[in-house]
């Protein structure tokens, strides 16, 4: 347990990791004006320490460095920047119980799932650092005899990141990483939330040789303010961001008045399908994974559970012994699966959810209410007798409430599923191998689960269809993000 700056260090092995700076054009400095802003412990709901709360004259400070570090790094081979970023996935993983624990304390999620986060953030640090070596043009046989043409790639430009507090680390390593090994430089604003994981990381960044200016993280709880200077500074060429759909949308509507390129991460409201032919045991391990990690708190989170009427009471049953099987608590203390929520707010949408469930008719099988230890605890909850006029249905919950739809074809569930402006994650369980093709085809979503209800990782391309967002992270693909393509049409 811990209840301030000092107990976390004191729980580092390199307290030096836990900066109360921010990280400004190679410089660890202040806000301008001097003030700061608390960052919180959820799982005790008192102040860890203050950071700096940067303004816009400060990020432009951040931007006008990554274009100039960005000049010589650009010109660096491929494998140059791979040694570096690779020397930056080596100092995470070797600090990978210090970045957990300030992860945890910061966000609230347990200690294992923070460090697994570690090295997922990790992963995309090192599978970029790979893909640097790779950016691959083209040759095109010419369209005239004396016309010779080439395509090249050439890295986008300054980068300006917004992430979520809900993957402190990951968010922003699937962005910088991919962006650095493309040659560009980068300015994130992590989550006023979460800022103390992306501080932590440039420590580590810095120490890995990334070169002073090119990589900043500029701390602010003035998120629309440094939103607008990514939007109108011309030296910033591409805006990236995980969060809200709501957030988005003000996002691109700025970017369109430089015509920014824009990477969109945003909102999901995954339907998690169990046809009566799955293997039942399999589909509740996946279901636990898919709707109660990170609490409920992921974008690629199940937040609708339709199951087909056959195997609907044997699965709601297991699923509740399972759920029953789970504890609830400060996420530094051991065998704790469950931690915060990370506000309040976040609490109220979980209850408001319910209460609009439980007054169309839902029943609660399980939980439904905060957890006796206060705070933003809230008990893993699952509700049976959910139908599409709930609220559930058609918005994001992010929280542990698991809602049970039942349904009887597949025709049915499909269209179901599909009844949405989000199309990011889904996930389906089943064993006939035609219904298998037929779902998968069928689900408008950017990524399908089958019979898993873990789908992400580094070498996949992570991202969304519909109102879900714009661009792919992770996998060969995450690099074009990053890039520019260059037809070069010589006469010879
Ligand atoms: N797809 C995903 O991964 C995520 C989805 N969500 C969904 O969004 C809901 C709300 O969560 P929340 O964290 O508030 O998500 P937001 O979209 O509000 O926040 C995400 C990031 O955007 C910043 N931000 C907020 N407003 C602006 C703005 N006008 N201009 C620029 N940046 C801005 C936030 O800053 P600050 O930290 O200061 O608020 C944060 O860094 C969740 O309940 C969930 O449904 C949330 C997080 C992640
Ligand atoms: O919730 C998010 O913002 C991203 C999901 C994390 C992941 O699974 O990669």
């Amino acid at each position: 347990m811990l209840d301030s700056v000092t107990n976390l260090s004191s729980l580092l092995k390199d307290p030096s990791l836990l900066c109360t700076k921010a990280y400004v054009a190679g410089q660890w400095v202040g806000a301008d004006d001097g003030t700061t802003f608390p960052v919180t412990n959820p799982a005790r709901g008192d102040v860890i320490c203050e950071v700096p709360n940067l303004g816009r004259a400060e990020v432009a400070r951040a931007i006008a460095a990554a274009e100039v570090a960005m000049k010589e790094w650009a010109a660096r081979t491929g494998k140059e920047r791979a040694g570096v970023l690779r020397k930056w996935f080596d100092l995470m993983m070797a600090n990978q119980d210090d970045l957990g624990k300030i992860l945890t304390a910061e966000m609230g999620k347990p200690l294992a799932e923070a460090k697994g986060e570690v090295a997922y953030g990790a992963s995309y640090v090192e599978w970029f650092a790979e893909e640097a070596k790779r950016v691959y043009g083209e040759t095109i046989p010419g369209h005239q005899r004396d016309k010779r043409i080439t395509v090249i790639k050439q890295p986008i430009g300054v980068v300006g990141s917004i992430t979520p507090w809900n993957f402190p680390n990951a968010m922003i390593a699937r962005k910088v990483a991919p962006a650095l090994a493309a040659g560009c430089g980068f300015v994130a604003r992590p989550a006023s939330e979460t800022p103390l994981s992306a501080l932590a990381m440039a420590v580590l960044a810095e120490r890995a040789g990334v070169p002073g200016g090119l990589f900043s993280v500029c701390t602010s709880k003035r998120a629309s303010d440094i939103g607008k200077e990514f939007c109108e500074n011309h030296a910033v060429k591409k805006l990236t961001f995980t969060g809200s759909t709501e957030v988005g949308r003000i996002l691109l509507r700025q970017a369109a008045e430089q015509v920014m390129k824009c990477s969109m991460e945003l909102g999901g409201n995954a339907p998690f399908i169990v046809f009566d032919d799955a293997d039942l045991d399999a589909a509740v391990a996946g279901a636990m994974v898919s709707k109660f990690r990170n609490n409920g708190q992921t974008c690629v989170c199940a937040n609708r559970i339709y199951v087909q009427a056959g195997v609907y009471d044997a699965f709601s049953k297991k699923l509740a012994e399972a759920v029953a099987k789970t504890t609830v608590g400060d996420g530094l203390s051991e065998e704790v699966n469950f931690g915060p929520l990370i506000s309040e707010d976040a609490v109220e949408k979980v209850e408001e959810h319910i209460a609009d469930a439980l007054k169309k008719g839902a029943k609660i099988e399980m939980g439904g209410k905060r957890h006796a230890l206060g705070g933003t605890f809230f008990e893993p909850t699952i509700m049976t007798g959910i139908t599409p006029e709930m609220v559930i249905s058609h918005e994001e919950t992010f929280g542990p409430l698991a809602p049970l739809f039942k349904f009887e074809t597949e025709e049915e569930v499909i269209a179901l599923a599909n009844n949405t402006i989000f199309g990011l994650a889904s996930y389906f369980y089943a064993r006939d191998i035609g219904r298998i093709t037929r779902v998968q085809e069928a689900l408008e979503y950017g990524m399908v689960g089958v019979n898993t209800g873990l789908i992400s990782t580094e070498v996949a391309p992570f991202g969304g269809v519909k109102q879900s967002g714009l661009g792919r992270e992770g996998s060969r693909h995450g690099m074009e993000d990053y890039l520019e393509m260059k037809y070069i049409c010589l006469s010879v």
